[in-house]
């Protein structure tokens, strides 16, 4: 690990979407710098295998089972880490996700639900925890964006128009909560080898995703964490409202299709 010993030590973290993938590497990293964490998800199983591991570093872990989705259980989960840690210092609102489907057969249903996962469960977790950390006085909130949000991207119409919409939530926020010493920036990342996006990516395109990407293969769960680690440290202070962009140079080769016919 990159960062020093201790660099979190008394922290309290919340992190969504924290049972698989980036957000589980990155809970497992902050608690091996000291940090304790609030583990959210849907799955209660996965969460707890990130919490033992957590548990084995000798920090401690709660597990609150959310569906971000449904803003009564974002406030049970903010409320929870409260009552249990009585603070919160850092937010990570990693939970997303998306299918591939060109925009004219995107159901109802579908645009809404990528869109309630991605921009309004993001939104809730910042209403919710936000609200507590100013009144506590300070806080820091890491939003979760996709390296579509800047470019036109077929076949995740849903995504990339709410990837977008976090990138602008995250700036507003930073400036509505900065006066109350609540920063708040954004990570855009991808492709990134998560277990999540090498099973939604079609088998069909994946030599052609690793040739549109500069540095000529995909970035790691822990080149990603590291960011979000950054983000969460106070080496990144006098960051707010900023959007940091971890593609390996990806986003320079242009608009990206997902679609495969
Ligand atoms: C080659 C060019 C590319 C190169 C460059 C690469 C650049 C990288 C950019 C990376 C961008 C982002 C990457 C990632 O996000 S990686 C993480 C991947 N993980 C996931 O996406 C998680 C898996 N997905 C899901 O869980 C789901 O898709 C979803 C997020 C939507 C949650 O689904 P859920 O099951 O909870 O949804 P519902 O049951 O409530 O259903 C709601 C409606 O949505 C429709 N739906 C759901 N899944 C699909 C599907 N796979 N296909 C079609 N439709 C789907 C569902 O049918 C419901 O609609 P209806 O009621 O109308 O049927
Ligand atoms: N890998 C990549 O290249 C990129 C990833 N991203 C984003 O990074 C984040 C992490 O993705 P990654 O680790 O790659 O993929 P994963 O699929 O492994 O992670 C997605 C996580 O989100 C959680 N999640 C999904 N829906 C909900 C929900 N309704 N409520 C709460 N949690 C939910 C999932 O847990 P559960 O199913 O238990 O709820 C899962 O832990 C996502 O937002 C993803 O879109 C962005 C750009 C590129």
């Amino acid at each position: 690990m990159i960062f020093r010993d201790g660099l979190f030590q008394g922290s309290v973290i919340a992190i969504t979407g924290a049972g698989t993938g980036i957000g589980r590497t990155t809970a497992i990293a902050l608690a091996s710098l000291g940090a304790d964490v609030s583990l959210a998800g849907r799955h209660i199983g996965t969460l707890q295998e990130t919490a033992c591991k957590v548990e084995k570093l000798g920090r401690k872990a709660l597990v609150v089972p959310t569906n971000i989705r449904n803003p009564e259980e974002v406030n049970h989960f903010a409320e929870a880490t409260y009552q249990h840690y009585g603070k919160v210092d850092v937010l990570i609102n990693n939970a997303g996700g998306q299918f591939i489907q060109n925009s004219l057969n995107l159901s109802p249903n579908g645009w809404k639900a990528v869109v309630d996962l991605n921009l309004n469960g993001t939104f809730y977790c910042c209403q919710a925890f936000g609200r507590m950390m100013c009144q506590q006085g300070h806080g820091n909130i890491i939003n979760m964006s996709a390296v579509v949000f800047e470019t036109g991207s077929p076949g995740m119409a849903h995504s990339a128009a709410a990837r977008a919409a976090v990138v602008n939530l995250t700036k507003t926020l930073a400036l509505e909560l900065a006066p109350s010493g609540v920063r708040v920036n954004c990570i855009s990342p991808g492709p990134i080898a998560s277990e999540g996006f090498i099973h939604e990516l079609p088998s069909s395109q994946y030599d052609e995703t690793i040739q549109r990407i500069p540095l000529g293969r995909m970035g790691t769960l822990d080149e990603a964490a590291s960011v979000i680690v950054f983000l969460a440290s106070e080496a990144s202070s006098f960051m707010n409202g900023e959007v940091v962009i971890v593609d390996g140079g990806t986003r320079l080769r242009g608009a990206m299709s997902f679609l495969t016919d």
